[in-house]
């Protein structure tokens, strides 16, 4: 295909995505990085029409209008890639200086000592190294959590090195037969490089969209599944991950410990303190239980001012010890209301979940025990009966 065709092409696409990441961008304009990826295809829209509008500018003003709004989009993108990471941004002042140099340099191997090869090298050497650190920012972290943020880093990689090596393809086309562009390895050269920047273009828009997806996804299933309160997992989600934990336990024939706890006289602290203290105070209590679990450990809101945990890798004992750790810890440590302290305690219930029982029977048993905790004086731990036989000789209940 003619160049210029191919030219006109690329700057179709280009500002075509430019105005679908603005369209995305101005709905959701909390995604992290969105607006600098939008930026970023707009400084190469503008890079691509200056190209077209090339023949009717000075040869002095055409490069240094190319060389900038490369350099600025990938300056940009490796923003946007660190923005969406939540990684620190850079110094501006470097990237003005950086970009201030390429673009001082080109206007010299353009009008002091002209030189077309040169000029490659600049302008494939700033956004080259900006694409590749962003590849790199992008594939920092766990690929189990946002695949396909490592199909745009794939996609930047390569289109980095492309860059970088692109100056050997110029050398190689100029070495053969037909030196000028328009005809021979030349001509075929300059078409492969707005082939490749079309294809890179049309990726990186779909990238940049994917992970705008990704983003809206996760916030979504956080939504879904988190109580806002209290930031562990909803009524729900904790039945579901019960209800997984228990289908694998049933495997391997080991019982789950399932603890449901509630804070003892807390429509007291509501009355007294006020509804915002009391909402303090589960947030209190919820970073007190965290301290108190290990990783694999999961915690969930069932509602009000109950909770529930499960241990997937504890047996009674060890159910036992973490809840009677974790009441001891809430006992002794008071929640504050500006400089007063409110006093908190909790009861707790133990079921253990084992084969052939569910995780709804489980839970209700340790409702149960906690219930009886409550009749039996508050701030005790109480196993259901099979659980209390599992974890013998311990004493059945702790008193406060
Ligand atoms: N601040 C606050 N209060 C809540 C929230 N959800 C439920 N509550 C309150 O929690 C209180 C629960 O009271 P009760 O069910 O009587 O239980 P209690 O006072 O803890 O008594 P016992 O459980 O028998 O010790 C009610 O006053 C609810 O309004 C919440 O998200 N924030």
């Amino acid at each position: 295909m003619h160049s210029p065709t191919l030219t006109i092409l690329a700057a179709l696409l280009t500002a075509l995505v430019t105005a679908v990441l603005y369209a995305v961008w101005h709905f959701n304009k909390n995604i992290p990085g969105l607006r600098l990826w939008m930026l970023s295809f707009l400084c190469s829209s503008i890079f691509t029409l200056s190209l077209l509008v090339r023949s009717w500018l000075p040869e002095v003003v055409g490069v240094a209008i190319s060389q900038g709004f490369v350099a600025l989009g990938a300056y940009l993108c490796l923003l946007a890639g660190r923005t969406y990471m939540g990684r620190r941004p850079f110094s501006h002042l470097y990237a003005v200086v950086g970009i201030g140099a390429l673009v001082a340099l080109s206007v010299v191997f353009t009008v002091v000592y002209p030189h077309l090869g040169m000029r490659f090298v600049l302008a494939g050497l700033g956004a080259g190294v900006c694409y590749l650190l962003t590849a790199r920012t992008l594939a920092a972290g766990g690929m189990h959590r946002v695949p396909a943020r490592y199909l745009l880093a794939g996609v930047l990689g390569l289109h980095g090195l492309f860059l970088l090596l692109r100056p050997a393809l110029f050398t190689l086309g100029s070495a053969g037969p037909g030196v000028l562009p328009g005809a021979g390895p030349m001509a075929l050269v300059s078409q492969f490089v707005v082939l490749e920047a079309i294809v890179a273009v049309v990726l990186l828009g779909f990238g940049a969209l994917i992970l705008a997806n990704e983003f809206i996804t996760s916030e979504l299933r956080h939504l879904a599944e988190v109580d806002p309160l209290t930031s562990v997992f909803n009524r729900r989600a904790f039945f579901t991950l019960l209800d997984k934990a228990v289908s694998g336990a049933q495997r391997t024939h080991t019982p789950v410990p399932v603890l449901v706890l509630d804070l003892d006289h807390f429509k007291t602290i509501n009355d007294t303190w006020g509804h915002r203290a009391g909402d303090d105070v589960l947030r209190h209590f919820v970073a007190l239980a965290l301290r108190c679990l290990r990783k694999e450990d999961v915690m969930g809101r069932l509602g009000g001012e109950e909770f529930a945990i499960f241990l997937p890798n504890a047996g009674a004992e060890g159910a036992r010890a973490v809840a009677e750790r974790l009441r001891l810890l809430v006992e002794s440590h008071p929640a504050t209301a500006g400089v007063q302290s409110i006093p908190l305690t909790v009861s707790i219930g133990i079921a253990l979940c084992g084969p052939g029982d569910s995780a709804g029977a489980a839970l209700q048993r340790a409702d149960e025990a906690m219930y009886l905790a409550k009749q039996r004086g508050r701030n005790r731990v109480e196993m259901s009966g099979p659980a209390a036989a599992a974890a013998a000789p311990a004493v059945v209940a702790t008193a406060a």
